[in-house]
């Protein structure tokens, strides 16, 4: 028989599952994605907090983002590092598939820019990049991308970066020819992560940024870095050509970036 489940039906029946058959507690609701709904958990025991994360109910039938969500779960297993929350198990409820995640007690760098008006200097911005770039070559390693490395799913947690929604990240294929890519953010090779990291320190330079002037401007006018900053970013956006790997990314960061500034927000 095939039932049909509003979401706020379905919710409900999420929270009595997770009150009435599971040792966790149910929380609250922390996020609505495109294809899937977000909980916050509890461990009624030792009040570790845990991610529950399912598909939403009118995705049930369609085997191409039941795969993808299979595919999320799979990486997110494969990963297995510190920097990412760890995989603790799966399941379907009502034919709706289901994971659970550890919970990442931290911010996001789009809350906290935009929320809290953190500010990043330039030595910030390059050590925070330079610490994302071995998280992410950590991924590639593993033959991982993650492809959607936005503000909202890069955290700081406990001063360290966490990385999250691995939704669309996908197997690297070594085959692709960097130069012929038409569009970078969904390259399945190690592009798709450079390009998104100049995004990512483009939006830490810019904290620090006041228009001087009404009439908006290039990046490259407004943000008057040095041109060896100039040069990077262009590299990692593809304005010039790319960085062979995130490792090739982290050997030719601009500055010396070693004397650690904290970067606490
Ligand atoms: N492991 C986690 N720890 C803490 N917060 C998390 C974790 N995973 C997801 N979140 C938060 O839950 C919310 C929903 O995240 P999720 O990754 O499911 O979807 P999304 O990013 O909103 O959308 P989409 O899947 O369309 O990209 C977001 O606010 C995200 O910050």
């Amino acid at each position: 028989m095939i039932h049909y489940f509003s979401e706020k039906k379905y919710d409900q029946l999420v929270k009595n599952y997770i009150q009435y058959e599971t040792n966790y507690r149910f929380i609250e609701e922390i996020g609505v994605g495109s294809y899937g709904v977000a909980y916050l958990i509890e461990d009624s025991i030792t009040s570790s907090k845990y991610v529950f994360k399912r598909l939403k109910t009118k995705h049930r039938h369609k085997n191409s983002v039941r795969q993808k969500f299979r595919q999320e779960i799979q990486i997110l297993k494969e990963l297995e590092l510190p920097n990412v929350p760890s995989f603790i198990t799966s399941g379907e409820l009502h034919e709706i598939p289901f994971y659970m995640m550890d919970y990442v007690d931290g911010k996001t760098f789009e809350q906290a820019i935009f929320q809290e008006g953190a500010v990043f200097t330039l030595e910030q911005s390059l050590q925070i990049t330079k610490e994302l770039l071995e998280i992410v070559a950590e991924f590639h390693k593993k033959g991982i991308v993650h492809r959607d490395l936005r503000i909202p799913n890069i955290l700081l947690s406990n001063n360290s970066l966490k990385i999250i929604d691995f939704g669309l990240a996908a197997y690297i294929k070594e085959n692709n020819q960097p130069e012929k890519l038409v569009n970078p953010k969904r390259a399945q090779n190690h592009s798709s992560d450079l390009y998104f990291i100049g995004h990512f320190l483009l939006f830490l330079l810019y904290s620090n940024y006041s228009p001087t002037k009404k009439k908006e401007r290039s990046w490259q006018e407004e943000l008057r870095l040095p041109i060896e900053m100039v040069n990077y970013l262009e590299r990692l956006l593809l304005i010039q050509p790319g960085f062979s790997s995130a490792h090739d990314a982290l050997l030719n960061l601009p500055l010396h970036v070693e004397n650690h500034e904290s970067f606490y927000f």
